[in-house]
């Protein structure tokens, strides 16, 4: 089973960062929640901060990153659960570290972006946990 935590930054507007994978990466033009894949017994919320540093140069104190929604889904006959975290405080701008694109958007415009199949039903949950 392969574990993922994925952060949606959230603005004080309200707009969400998602980045674009770059080419010669897995699904390749796809819009993505910044994270990845834990280390071999590394905390969920440790390894989301260490990698939002890694990509985006921006630092989170643990205790920040909300757990709110996950979904599961099946890659490449790999078993993957990602866990979805929502965070408003952060320190930095962020920084596309590793040449990939990044944008802010509503949870609305999202809907309509490629995305991984795996983010669509979190898509839909953030969406109604934000409104609620
Ligand atoms: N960060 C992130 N990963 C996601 C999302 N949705 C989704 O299916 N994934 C998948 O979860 C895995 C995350 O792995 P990762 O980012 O640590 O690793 P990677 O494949 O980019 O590169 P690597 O294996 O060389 O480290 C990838 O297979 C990625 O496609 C998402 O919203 N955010």
């Amino acid at each position: 089973m392969l574990i993922v935590t994925a952060a949606a930054l959230i603005r004080a507007d309200g707009l969400i960062l998602l980045q674009k994978r770059p080419e010669g990466r897995d699904m390749a033009g796809l819009w993505e929640f910044p994270g990845g894949k834990l280390e071999p017994s590394e905390q969920a919320e440790a390894a989301l901060a260490r990698e939002l540093d890694e990509e985006l140069g921006v630092s989170v104190d643990p205790q920040n990153l909300a757990p709110t929604c996950f979904a599961s889904a099946k890659i490449r006959d790999k078993d993957l659960l990602l866990l979805l975290y929502c965070c408003r405080e952060w320190q930095g701008t962020p920084q596309p570290l590793e040449g990939q694109e990044l944008d802010w958007f509503a949870v609305k415009d999202m809907y309509r972006l490629p995305m991984p199949p795996a983010d669509l039903p979190l898509i839909d949950l953030l969406e109604r946990i934000l409104r609620d």
